[in-house]
């Protein structure tokens, strides 16, 4: 049987990795993006000729715009949709909004058409989901999952609950999922499977400890 974590377990084990044991949060959110971007590549059913990454503004929005300058360097055609307010966003995430920005990779806007691109990146929540998802948020996720283009999703497609399996208001239905070091229990339910598609199971490096209580 695969190894499932919680929500509250993948945050301790990130929080682990990242303060005690001294790994920096930016290494791990550079090795995240390198293995979801090798995800997508190894993904023959994703076709990366046009692709728009969906950013919140957390670091799961973080991990999202290392794809999306992965893909702008090694001459993919990528643009960003951020959605929420980028002056509240992660300090990793502004790094890497930065980062972007020096590449000038393009910026697109709610009005955007989903239907030209040929894959989606969702990085619009992951392990940071709180509550159900409403606004700007629930236009996003509604609008891609009606448009034409496949769906990667970032660690836990978003509006799924990574404990339950369930849906919070909306969630994200990915053709595939990078979840990062180990699948979330509710990934892994019957009822999660046409929002998680196929999961790919990512190590970047976080502490993997045997019991959680002391981890
Ligand atoms: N620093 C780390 O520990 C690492 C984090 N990683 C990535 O970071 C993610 C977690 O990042 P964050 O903790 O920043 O959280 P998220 O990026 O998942 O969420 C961002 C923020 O959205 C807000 N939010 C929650 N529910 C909402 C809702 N329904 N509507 C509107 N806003 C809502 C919350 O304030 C939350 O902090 C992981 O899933 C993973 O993708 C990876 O980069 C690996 C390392
Ligand atoms: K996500």
């Amino acid at each position: 049987m695969t190894q499932s974590i919680t929500v509250e377990q993948s945050r301790e084990l990130d929080d682990k990795t990242i303060n005690k044991i001294g790994i920096p949060s930016m290494v791990l959110m550079e090795r995240a993006g390198l293995k979801i971007y090798q995800d997508m590549l190894d993904n023959k059913e994703l076709n990366l000729d046009n692709v728009l990454i969906l950013a919140g503004t957390g670091n799961n929005g973080g991990d999202g715009l290392v794809v999306a300058r992965l893909l702008e360097t090694h001459g993919y055609k990528v643009s960003i949709l951020t959605v929420g307010n980028p002056d509240h966003a992660s300090e990793d995430h502004k790094k890497q909004a930065r980062i972007c920005d020096y590449y000038q990779i393009p910026k697109v806007f709610m009005n955007a058409n989903f239907d030209k691109y040929t894959t989606l990146v969702d990085a619009l929540f992951g392990s940071g989901l709180s509550r159900n998802v409403g606004g700007d948020f629930a236009t996003v996720i509604d609008n891609a999952n009606g448009s034409a283009p496949k769906i990667h999703a970032i660690d836990i497609p978003s509006g799924l609950n990574g404990d339950t399996g369930e849906v919070m208001g909306t969630a994200i239905k990915a053709a595939s999922t990078s979840t990062i070091a180990y699948p979330k229990v509710g990934m892994l339910k019957d009822e999660a499977k046409p929002y998680t598609g196929k999961i790919y199971v990512d190590d970047i490096g976080i502490y993997r400890g045997n019991t959680f209580e002391n981890a």
